[in-house]
């Protein structure tokens, strides 16, 4: 076991709640599925207005349905961001696309984000026919047109609403948030008449221990290549708030094997040195307090086949 602790202290303050018309309030819970890597961590994020879901260029970083809260004129607008929906192959990715799915089934609203660039090869094909199952009202929303030319753009929107009929088609790009501001006029429009679901200033539903491990997560996403991010899983052990005003947080890393810890460690303990600085910064500038923050890497074999590593990460465990 290798601990690490540096001090850290946040400067950063959080925006107020959006203001509030008059009126009748709606809400209602949108459900945002797509293809792994499609950009829906950071339109959740870029919406929300916060950071509630973790985004990493790496595919599949999202393994529960995270619910990241927007208010948006006099709706509160739950956006659910599932895992990406891809062919899955290990126990872990199967019990993520079946999250994906149930996600949808749940909602007011589906929308599928699509990777312009990517097009409708792969993943994105299968998920339109999935979606022909699906009888919610639904949404095309093509995201990172930064990146493509309209007339790609206007073939992309025509083909697969030659598959599934969407109610509305959106171009935005996540990153630069052109386009955003539409579609949530859309959906406040949109969404049932109702009272509001959360406070009006909670922005996610994850419990804050969870939402620190899947900070750290990012952070090994970031730091750590090949199988490595894929074979670890970040817990909170600990979590004490000190008089101080401070919080120490103890989390551990499991790996599934020896060689996987070196790395994770790397040479005098420089990588997770690394990571510990990164996520300690960013935790305390979501917190609004100085964190003390030990990480710890363990050797856990079979924790993509255990249960109580898949109920950690809110998932259902396959029972096969
Ligand atoms: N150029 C550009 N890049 C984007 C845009 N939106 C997202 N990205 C990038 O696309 C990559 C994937 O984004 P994520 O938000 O993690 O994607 P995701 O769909 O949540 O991925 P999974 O967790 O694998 O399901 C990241 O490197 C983002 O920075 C966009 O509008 N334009």
């Amino acid at each position: 076991m290798t601990g690490q602790e540096e001090d850290f202290t946040a400067e950063s303050g959080a925006d107020g709640a959006s203001p509030v018309e008059a009126g009748p309030t709606h809400s209602g819970f949108v459900a945002l599925i797509g293809p792994t890597n499609a950009g829906k961590s950071t339109l959740l994020n870029r919406l929300v207005g916060a950071k509630v879901s973790i985004v990493s260029h790496k595919v599949q970083t999202t393994r529960a349905v995270v619910r990241g809260i927007a208010i948006h004129n006099n709706a509160q607008i739950v956006f659910m961001d599932t895992p990406g929906i891809f062919k899955p192959r290990r126990r872990l990715d199967r019990a993520m696309v079946t999250s994906a799915w149930g996600g949808a089934k749940d909602a007011d609203f589906v929308m599928l984000l699509i990777d312009s660039e990517r097009g409708l090869r792969g993943d994105a094909e299968a998920i339109l026919e999935g979606l022909k199952e699906v009888h919610q009202p639904k949404i095309l929303v093509l995201n990172k047109i930064d990146r493509v030319q309209h007339e790609q753009l206007l073939k992309l929107a025509s083909d697969a609403n030659a598959v599934v009929p969407f109610e509305r088609t959106f171009m935005i790009s996540a990153t630069t948030g052109s386009g955003c501001d539409d579609l949530m006029n859309y959906l406040a429009g949109t969404l049932p008449e109702g009272p509001w679901y959360y406070p009006e200033d909670q922005i996610s539903d994850l419990p804050m221990r969870q939402l620190a491990a899947e900070i750290t997560r990012e952070k090994v996403f970031l730091r750590l290549h090949q199988e490595l991010p894929y074979a670890s899983h970040v817990e909170t052990e600990k979590w004490e708030e000190r008089k101080d005003g401070s919080v120490r947080i103890e989390q551990v890393i499991y790996v599934q094997r020896d060689s996987q810890k070196k790395i994770a460690l790397g040479k005098n303990g420089e990588t997770i040195k690394a990571i510990s600085t990164a996520s300690r910064k960013e935790l305390s500038e979501i917190l609004e307090q100085p964190v003390h923050l030990f990480l710890f890497v363990k050797v856990r074999e079979n924790w993509g086949d255990d249960p109580e590593r898949f109920r950690e990460m809110g998932l259902e465990f396959p029972r096969e």
